[in-house]
């Protein structure tokens, strides 16, 4: 419309541009290269707010009308148009969700897939849900009982109804900690069942003669080591004084086989062992095995609370279970937050009615420092190793034991695996010279295969993708890891492409969850956004795709880093089976998530999965972007990192008032350079002089590191202030 008209403001109506270049064939038309920009609509403008979104989502439309077909149908409103393109979240969402679901889905799995709706999604009505396929989903029951009645005149009745509700509230309890009459579902009726003792029951429901084999069989296994490392273990819960151990081990050197163990002595013992791990990867290989922020009910924002404690209350079956039991094992502890030890620490205290140190329980921590420590968003090295456990006071306390035989070079006898092994402790115990002008460390020529291009790489790692991408077997034994979210982006639009299929493309829904804030953040500003732990906007599947999860949402089996690969796709639920771990080889449902990013001020909903590559393919569902005024100082870190546009950059700021050319009334600061806040290390070059910093700075994009440490440098923490954006 600019291109060829202009608004006359007086006479309120555009009028055909009298400047600007002729269009050929057209005389009187003039145009020129203006760009057009829409207006924001508030969403409770309805259908102007519909007609909107079409506009920028359909492609070349000629007419309103056509504006509103989809697939041939002209539907009678936008908001209609909307809903079958599936801009829009609405409760029959998850009405077809099932209804897609149940055309091939076992009722176990329908079951499954129906908790982690209701625990994860939030349905306005999960009773009218659960009304209309209570059967799908209770089919299987009613099958075991004709059969083991020998009777098949069993009609499907209440008493079946109930059992399936009871199985889902079990599930919904272990994803959500809630039971089903919190959720907005009828109770079940539970007899001798009580829902409370659910938790204390699960840490008891092991098959003992099992696991008396298993100790059996693996103890005289344990090498040297492994053998004292393990009495010494058994020894401290037999006396029953508590400590703190931390089983210092490189990879490979028996860990998990050792705790394993640990663990099915003291269940075959019918006592109670706690297991947790720092991620939901590696909670999968320790049998009960939980997330420590699932298990201990972590705060999430542990780096801004000074004393965290546990979201656990004192007559909670988890307090129970925390109160008796033998040993508490905490698998990848390095990656923990030193706070997260402390919130346990301090919540033993109070549960156990102890002083002692974590109330006189057995703790033992496992992990390796060489590997990953705490991440720590938008922070500084010296920010996590301020996090890691050794800083922590209650390091002094720790006891430690120690593996250094590679169990996976013994048993393999591969002396190439060996030099591997040593190579990686060489790195990470930090003996490799370091360059001094760029601070990096070279690898030894024979540490791997260096490739020099992307191509080469991927041909190396999937060769003959074509024939192979079908053996679930050959994918799962290769990945491509990168550092950079672009490169993932990249190589998994290269290899996806080599995969024979439709690509299919499942669109995330994104919205300000403040309807308030609607017309400041457009949709197809959310949705250009790349916001950190959220699938990208439009993820694009084939089948075949392998994908990651990027959530939690039914441990152990679906967690954050469970690699899958995608055999169905369907328009709401993702067909796929487990690639890795414990229940390699199990198919699963996947339906569209919302999903909140507690990363940045924006509430994201996306579907959690990842493409081959590393980051993770999540077919995002809703967005719902929240930005809370407390936190705009994290919004426009996230401003001034992702927005590639100028403008769009300087009218969001002024749009929100903190636009100007100081801050909270200061001048802006022209003659320092290379401010340094203790805290934060270097966060943004400043200018010698007016000059300088309008010549250098303009139309940089990131002129500041790091806005928050920026802003509370020059006027304190927690001041209201603007960033002016140069552009
Ligand atoms: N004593 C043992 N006898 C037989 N096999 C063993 C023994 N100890 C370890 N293993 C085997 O060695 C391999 C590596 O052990 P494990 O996975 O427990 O090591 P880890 O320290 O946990 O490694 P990572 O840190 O890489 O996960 C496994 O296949 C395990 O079954």
């Amino acid at each position: 419309m600019p291109r060829y008209y202009t608004w006359n403001a007086s006479s309120k109506n555009f009028q055909r541009r009298k400047q600007g270049d002729a269009v050929p064939g057209y005389p009187d038309v003039r145009s020129t290269d203006a760009l057009g920009r829409m207006y924001t609509v508030h969403p409770k403008n309805n259908e102007c707010f519909y007609l909107r979104l079409l506009l920028v989502n359909v492609r070349g439309p000629t007419s309103f009308e056509s504006l509103r077909t989809v697939n041939g149908v002209i539907f009678p409103t936008y908001r209609a148009a909307c809903e079958e393109l599936k801009l829009l979240e609405n409760d029959s969402h998850w009405d077809t969700t099932i209804a897609e679901a149940i055309i091939s889905a076992s009722p176990s799995q329908i079951r499954t897939l129906f908790a982690i709706i209701i625990s994860t999604c939030f349905p306005s009505n999960p009773c009218n849900l659960w009304h209309k396929y209570k059967d799908n989903m209770s089919e299987d029951i009613l099958h075991q009982i004709r059969v083991s009645s020998r009777n098949h005149d069993i009609e499907m009745n209440e008493e079946i109804h109930n059992r399936a509700l009871l199985l889902i509230e079990d599930m919904c309890y272990l994803m959500c900690g809630n039971l089903l009459i919190r959720l907005g579902m009828p109770a079940p009726y539970r007899e001798m069942n009580d829902a409370f003792n659910r938790e204390l029951e699960r840490e008891r429901e092991y098959d003992h003669q099992e696991l008396d084999l298993v100790v059996q069989t693996n103890v005289p296994l344990l090498n040297y080591q492994q053998k004292e490392v393990y009495d010494t273990l058994m020894k401290a819960i037999d006396d029953e004084n508590g400590g703190l151990y931390f089983l210092d081990a490189p990879g490979g050197t028996g860990k998990t086989f050792l705790m394993s163990l640990v663990l099915a002595t003291v269940r075959a013992r019918f006592n109670i062992a706690v297991a947790v791990a720092s991620s939901g990867i590696a909670a999968t290989l320790l049998e009960g095995c939980r997330t420590a922020h699932s298990a201990f009910k972590l705060p999430l924002n542990l780096q801004t609370i000074e004393e965290p404690t546990c979201n656990i209350a004192k007559h909670s079956a988890m307090a129970k279970v925390l109160a008796v039991s033998k040993i508490i094992i905490w698998d990848e502890c390095t990656m923990a937050h030193k706070r997260a030890l402390e919130a346990l620490n301090r919540t033993l205290k109070d549960l156990r009615n102890d002083s002692r140190c974590f109330g006189g329980a057995m703790i033992l921590l496992s992990g390796d420092f060489r590997q990953i420590l705490p991440v720590i968003p938008r922070s500084t090295a010296a920010d996590e190793i301020n996090a890691y456990l050794k800083s922590s006071n209650l390091w002094r306390h720790v006891k430690k034991l120690q593996l250094t035989t590679n169990m996976r070079v013994t048993l393999l006898n591969d002396t190439s695996a060996e030099d591997f092994s040593e190579q990686l402790l060489t790195i990470g115990n930090g003996q490799v010279p370091v360059d001094e002008s760029s601070g990096l460390i070279s690898f030894p020529n024979n540490f791997c295969n260096f490739v020099s291009s992307k191509d080469e790489l991927i041909n190396n790692v999937f060769p003959e993708i074509i024939s192979n991408y079908k053996n679930y077997e050959w994918m799962s034994e290769r990945a491509i890891l990168a550092a950079k979210n672009k490169d993932v982006d990249d190589l998994n639009y290269i290899i996806q492409n080599k995969i024979i299929g439709t690509m299919h493309s499942f669109k995330s829904i994104d919205c300000v969850t403040n309807e308030d804030e609607a017309t400041n953040y457009p949709i197809e500003f959310l949705n250009s956004l790349d916001v950190p732990g959220l699938p990208p906007h439009n993820l694009r599947l084939k089948v075949g795709s392998v994908v990651i999860m990027l959530r939690n949402i039914n441990q152990p089996k679906l967690c954050n880093g469970t690699r899958l690969v995608v055999r169905k796709l369907m328009n709401n639920v993702i067909y796929a089976t487990i690639m890795i771990g414990k229940f390699k080889g199990e198919e699963v449902l996947i339906p569209r998530i919302p999903m909140i990013s507690t990363d940045m001020p924006f509430a994201s909903d996306r579907d959690p999965i990842d493409r081959p590559g590393g980051r993770g393919e999540d077919d995002r569902f809703v967005i719902s972007l929240e930005v809370e005024k407390r936190r705009f100082i994290a919004l426009l870190t996230a401003c001034l990192e992702v927005l590639s546009h100028q403008r769009l950059g300087r009218e969001i700021l002024s749009d929100k008032g903190f636009m100007g050319t100081n801050y909270g009334g200061r001048p802006f600061p022209k003659r320092k350079r290379n401010v340094v806040n203790p805290n934060k290390g270097l966060i943004g070059e400043w200018a010698s002089s007016y000059s300088e910093y309008k010549t250098s700075y303009c139309g940089r994009k990131l002129v500041i590191t790091d806005a928050k440490a920026y802003c509370e440098a020059i006027i304190g923490a927690g001041s209201k202030v603007g960033v002016y954006y140069w552009g």
